[in-house]
């Protein structure tokens, strides 16, 4: 009996074969190639890899806020809730394992209902989160009310979810006119101003973003994003804009959180550092797929993959004091479909390329942890100079850097380099 509990995990979330697809004009591009993760409740989970890994695509994908013209063409993303499970079980059958749910196999306005209630965003740059024109602590308390009105009726999914997509819709315009609804959400939002440590927070409820500080402003994002008491928090790349100082303390203010609530952070960074300091397992991803994974021990001591290795090396010092970067040379992959091919998508930046990296590795289990995967032949063949592809063996065939984030989406370019450093830096730009 106490090995079966030994066995026994509490994952929340477990996604298998997940495949996010954008259809551009240049083509398919499979941002997202078949990604499996598990998730502990309660555990910071790392993605982590280079820019335009499609890190940021998995995460979206997992809390749907993917658009047109992306799309989610496979896969299945069990979250385990039981309240949930059981609100929708008599509809959706098919989408219910005992107390999970498959996330991909029930309608979009659920899915959508479990926005802000049960999984919540923050992102690098917290403006994107704020209206300008409405004070802080009345966004908050907006959030905090659309939790409370989702919650009121809590035996049916289906009118909370209802409930909090017309609320959400109704966002942007209602809200303008709109003061505190009840004064006990406003308290409420001044509690979680005060709880992510902004001083002075019956002041600072009545100021606008503007009159934020980048690091307060972030603060205050996690406080919206908290509002909804969510079962997890989806942090993409949450610290990367700020200076070393007050990454930390966010960092550590999510740390704490985490502690006090219970609840489970996926962390999207390209900084092995942050991942050192806050992960309990990691996914590290190349060219759509997590090419790695396991404990922060497994992918930081035990490491099999070359990518690992190569992005390891880049790192500087893992407190993030800065220091000279050991980049990992040339250019990380297009992903357009037609331009992929069926090989190993590292292996013309890998030392260790042989002949049979040719043909596209599955996952391989390691002699390691039951945890540690990798997606490379080595986890079962030992290096052989012999089989090693020539040096040049990809010459003429490299395929641009720069198709990242094309589309719709297009950022400033400028802008866009600033945040996402470019693959030679990763993992020390922002130090
Ligand atoms: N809206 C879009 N339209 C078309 N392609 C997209 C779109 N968004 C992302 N992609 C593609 O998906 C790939 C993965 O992007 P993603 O944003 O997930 O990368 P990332 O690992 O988060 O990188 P970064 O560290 O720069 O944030 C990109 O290289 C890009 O080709
Ligand atoms: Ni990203």
């Amino acid at each position: 009996m106490p090995e079966v509990l030994a066995n026994m995990t509490d994952e929340i979330l477990r996604v298998e074969g997940l495949k996010t697809r954008f259809f551009t004009d240049e083509g398919q591009v499979n941002a997202v190639d078949g990604v499996d993760l598990a998730i502990e409740r309660g555990d910071t989970y790392g993605i982590v890899g280079e820019s335009g890994s499609g890190k940021s695509v998995t995460a979206r994908s997992i809390i749907d806020l993917i658009d047109s013209p992306g799309e989610i063409t496979d896969g299945e993303i069990w979250y385990r809730n039981r309240e949930f499970a059981d609100a929708v079980a008599d509809d959706y059958p098919d989408a219910i394992d005992d107390d999970q749910v498959d996330l991909l196999r029930i309608p979009p306005s659920i899915r959508r209902s479990l926005r802000g209630t049960h999984f919540s965003m923050i992102f690098q740059d917290p403006q994107s989160s704020f209206n300008p024109s409405i004070t802080v602590g009345e966004q908050i308390a907006e959030a905090v009310e659309v939790q409370q009105r989702a919650s009121a009726n809590p035996r049916s999914t289906r009118a909370r979810s209802q409930n909090y997509t017309l609320t959400s819709m109704a966002l942007g315009t209602v809200l303008q006119s709109k003061r505190y609804v009840t004064s006990a959400s406003r308290e409420r939002a001044i509690e979680l101003l005060e709880l992510v440590g902004i001083p002075d927070p019956v002041e600072r409820a009545d100021e606008y973003p503007h009159e934020y500080s980048g690091g307060m402003l972030q603060r205050a994002m996690i406080a919206q994003a908290l509002a909804g008491e969510p079962d997890i928090l989806v942090a993409d790349e949450p610290t990367t804009a700020l200076d070393v100082t007050i990454q930390a303390q966010i960092l550590d203010l999510l740390d704490d959180l985490k502690a006090e609530t219970g609840m489970t952070i996926l962390l999207i960074t390209h900084n092995l550092g942050v991942v050192a300091r806050m992960c309990d397992r990691v996914g590290v991803m190349y060219a759509g797929e997590i090419v790695e994974r396991g404990t922060l021990e497994d992918v930081f001591d035990d490491y099999v993959h070359p990518y690992t290795a190569g992005l390891l090396g880049s790192v500087p010092d893992l407190e993030g004091a800065g220091g000279r970067l050991q980049p990992i040379s040339g250019n990380v992959p297009s992903l357009l479909d037609h331009e992929m091919g069926d090989r190993c998508h590292f292996a013309d930046r890998c030392p260790k390329a042989m002949e049979n990296c040719l043909n596209h590795p599955p996952e391989y289990p390691t002699s390691g942890s039951d945890d540690h995967a990798v997606r490379c032949v080595l986890a079962e063949t030992e290096y052989d100079d012999e089989k090693a592809l020539p040096d040049d063996y990809f010459v003429g065939t490299d395929r641009p850097a720069g198709d990242k984030h094309v589309g719709p989406d297009d950022r400033d370019e400028d802008d866009e380099e600033r945040r996402h450093p470019p693959a030679e830096t990763t993992g020390g730009e922002h130090q």
